[in-house]
């Protein structure tokens, strides 16, 4: 495997890499194979720090020998970009073919033990489930990348078609030092890809208001993304003489009529429009009529989509509060109230339209909105059709796996910034609130489809031809 850094510095950061993901690895096979307890020793609120006596230090690189042979093999250049993301090129053996990426990312949102059936960070296993912050969003897609390549190698795969894994390590917080420094690396080596896969859609199963069997989304394209803080400031003072109107109330109220005077209905108006109509078959009668007939039937297939927080966020631009801060103490009329609330902008529209009709519904000169994340209207849509080698072998390699039908384009309401979004997985509605909520899971059988779902697209990537659809005989 070829190195691209002084030897002594790769030898402590690839130690610090193996170390991380071999914690993940253990976690999960700990729990699958019953093996002792991991000690986690909480010091204070945060993330757990695992102290390791030296038998479970033996336990994690064995566990960690499950890639043995992704970190031995000379087809495989490995590097550490932006400190703590990691970027691995599988070299192929036909340079004719522009080569793909696969990204996932290692780190999660907080979480705290309230309301978890298991703790957070125990990788515990309960009924089947092995229970974790990111074990959906993002673990199991780095482990079935890892794994999937790790089987291939396993079994002698050679590839024709090279292609890089990045794992980045801030995705939650905009991949501004992982997934982008890991994108600028290869623009600097002015590397082409074929396509860019990552997080995104699953492989929904009831989550569609209707349906009568589980469907595939790609996406895409996603929405556009803003989020605000909005401010209130004014000298602090005595509680005992307070304000006619306080910071708080001026700010609550500016947040309620926010929360009152959703955006407009757009269903329909975006690619959203000719997901649904392509997918009019899959719903129950009435609504296959309805879906087939939007033209018609859009303003009420809206109102039934918009019922549900997942179909909302199809019908419109969605509007989130999601942090409140104000006050230090009791008898302090607060200085300044802060709150932050996070807009995913419908395809149909943009940041100046969501800016414009923000003010017009706060109508409070004493509100101040700023900004300091960045923000982007809809992208445009990633290409699609028959003759699409990328979307088209990601769309076989579900078929595959999944022996799904149908598999449709779709627009995130997450954001990913990558060509095409897909999670190997079956999500149920129950499971939506799982995603940066609480007692988020997967099961044995789910990491295992993962692993699957990553082993065949490698292979199925392996070509120039654009794979025909095949129609399951279900
Ligand atoms: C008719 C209804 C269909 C809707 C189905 C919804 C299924 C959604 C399943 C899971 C939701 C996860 C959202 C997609 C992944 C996004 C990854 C993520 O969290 N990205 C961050 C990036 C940000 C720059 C930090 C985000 O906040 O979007
Ligand atoms: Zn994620
Ligand atoms: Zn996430």
């Amino acid at each position: 495997m070829a190195i691209s850094m002084g030897k002594g510095s790769v030898g402590v950061l690839t130690g610090v890499f193996i170390a991380s993901l071999a914690v993940v690895v253990a976690v999960l096979l700990l729990r699958t194979y019953n093996l002792p307890e991991l000690k986690v020793a909480w010091k204070g609120k945060g993330a757990p720090r695992i102290e390791l006596e030296e038998d479970e230090r033996e336990q994690l690189y064995e566990a960690l020998k499950a890639f043995p042979r992704l970190f031995n093999s000379s087809l495989v250049e490995y590097e550490l970009v932006g400190e703590y993301s990691h970027l691995f090129n599988v070299q192929g053996s036909d340079n004719s073919l522009l080569p793909y990426m696969l990204i996932a990312h290692l780190d999660v949102v907080p979480a705290t033990p309230e309301g978890w059936d298991l703790p957070p960070f125990s990788g515990e296993e309960k009924e089947g489930y092995i229970y974790g912050r990111g074990s959906l969003d993002d673990k199991n897609r780095v482990i079935g990348i890892l794994q999937g390549l790790e089987f291939l190698f396993k079994r002698g795969y050679k590839p024709r078609r090279s292609f890089y894994i990045g794992l980045g390590h801030d995705e939650e917080i905009g991949g501004r030092h992982g997934a982008k420094e890991i994108v600028k690396t290869l623009e600097t080596r002015n590397v082409k890809l074929e396509f860019l896969l990552d997080e995104g859609f699953e492989v929904l199963d009831g989550v569609i208001y209707g349906t009568k069997r589980p469907i595939a989304l790609i996406g895409v394209t996603e929405k556009g993304t803003i989020t605000l803080n909005l401010t209130v400031h004014s000298p602090p003072g005595h509680s005992s003489m307070p304000p006619r109107e306080s910071r708080i109330g001026i700010l609550s109220a500016a947040l309620s009529r926010l929360e009152q005077n959703p955006m407009p209905n757009r269903f329909g108006k975006g690619p959203e429009g000719a997901m649904f109509e392509q997918l009019a078959d899959e719903f129950y009668f009435p609504l296959n009529i309805m879906m087939a007939n939007l033209w018609l039937f859009g303003p009420l297939v809206s109102r039934i989509l918009q019922r549900t927080p997942s179909g909302n966020a199809i019908v419109r631009t969605t509007t989130a509060l999601t942090i409140f801060n104000a006050g230090i103490k009791s008898n302090v009329i607060p200085q300044t109230a802060r709150a932050t609330v996070n807009f995913r902008i419908h395809p149909a529209e943009t940041v100046n339209e969501v800016l414009k009709a923000m003010n017009t519904t706060i109508m409070d000169d004493r509100v101040i909105p700023s900004s300091d994340v960045p923000f982007f209207d809809p992208p445009s849509i990633s290409p699609h059709d028959e003759e699409t080698f990328g979307y088209q072998t990601v769309k076989r390699s579900i078929t595959d796996v999944f022996l799904v039908e149908p598999v449709a384009p779709g627009v995130s309401i997450g954001n990913t910034a990558s060509i095409y979004k897909f999670r190997a997985l079956v999500i149920k509605d129950e499971d939506l609130s799982r995603f940066h909520g609480i007692n988020e899971r997967i099961s044995k059988e789910g990491i295992e489809t993962v692993v699957q779902f990553y082993f065949q697209l490698i292979q199925n990537s392996d070509t120039d031809i654009v794979p025909v659809q095949s129609h399951l005989e279900l």
